[in-house]
């Protein structure tokens, strides 16, 4: 397998969260978010370089991660933009492997075998992202709170990162939408809409994106059964 690229954004506000503290730097097990997320990269074999993006008020901070925790992979920390998509793209921009991954880092409990699998999806459909079979019923609802629609099932997933493409093409999309005022909330997003076919790899439950206060407690209880 050729060596990929990684991107970890961690530029966001962690407004939904509700601290004080940007919802990356909240302590899991003992260590900050964000920093199990890094090390789980350090044991991806697929992986070769890593790109961290962060608020520019932290890129000091994440910095002195990179020694105090010997991640050798991080080749640069640099400061993410307004929205995700900015983030990713500044991200993108320090990278040079042909095949590279987004990865959100405020999802540290993603496996190894599932970043492998959304690897090898890649290589064969050209575009992959890690997702699961969502298991409740998902309505549409309207702004008066009243039932409009309810979608099969069947052909729903829950998208998850990391989310892996040809570093060409995601660049060409991402620049594409910020040409046409599109915003996505994936990165797969960007290069559907411009005709390129994205395959799911499947994830995992437990590669949960620590969104909401009740998220930190799951996924202390999942790392911890982890090691
Ligand atoms: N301008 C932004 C916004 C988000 N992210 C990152 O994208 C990931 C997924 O985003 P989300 O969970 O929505 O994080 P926040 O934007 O921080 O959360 P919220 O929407 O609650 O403010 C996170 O690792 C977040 O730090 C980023 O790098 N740059
Ligand atoms: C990219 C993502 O994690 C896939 O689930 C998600 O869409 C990010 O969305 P958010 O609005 O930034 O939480």
């Amino acid at each position: 397998m050729e060596a990929w690229g990684a991107v970890i954004v961690a530029a966001g506000k962690g407004t939904r969260m509700g601290t004080i503290q940007s919802k990356q730097y909240l302590p899991l097990c003992g260590k900050p978010v964000l920093v199990h997320t890094l090390e789980k990269f350090e044991q991806i074999e697929e992986v070769a370089e890593v790109v961290l993006v962060v608020g520019e008020q932290d890129v000091g901070l994440c910095r002195s991660y990179v020694t105090d925790y010997k991640l050798t992979k991080v080749k640069a920390v640099v400061a993410g933009g307004a929205e995700r998509q900015d983030s990713v793209y500044r991200g993108l921009q320090e990278l040079d492997s042909r095949w590279v991954m987004i990865h959100d880092g405020v999802r540290p409990l993603v496996s190894r075998e599932a970043v492998t699998r959304c690897c090898q999806a890649a290589y064969r459909h050209g575009a992959a992202v890690l997702a699961v079979p969502v298991k409740d019923t998902i309505k549409q609802v309207n702004d008066q709170g009243v039932i409009t629609g309810t979608p099969d099932r069947q052909s729903l997933w829950s998208i998850q990162t990391p989310q892996a493409f040809q570093r060409a093409q995601i660049v060409d999309a991402l620049e594409r939408a910020a040409a046409d005022g599109f915003l996505g909330t994936d990165d797969a997003m960007a290069v559907e809409r411009i005709g390129v076919q994205v395959a799911v790899a499947h994830g995992e439950y437990t590669n949960i994106k620590i969104t909401t206060p009740e998220d930190l407690p799951m996924a202390e209880l999942w790392l911890s059964g982890q090691k």
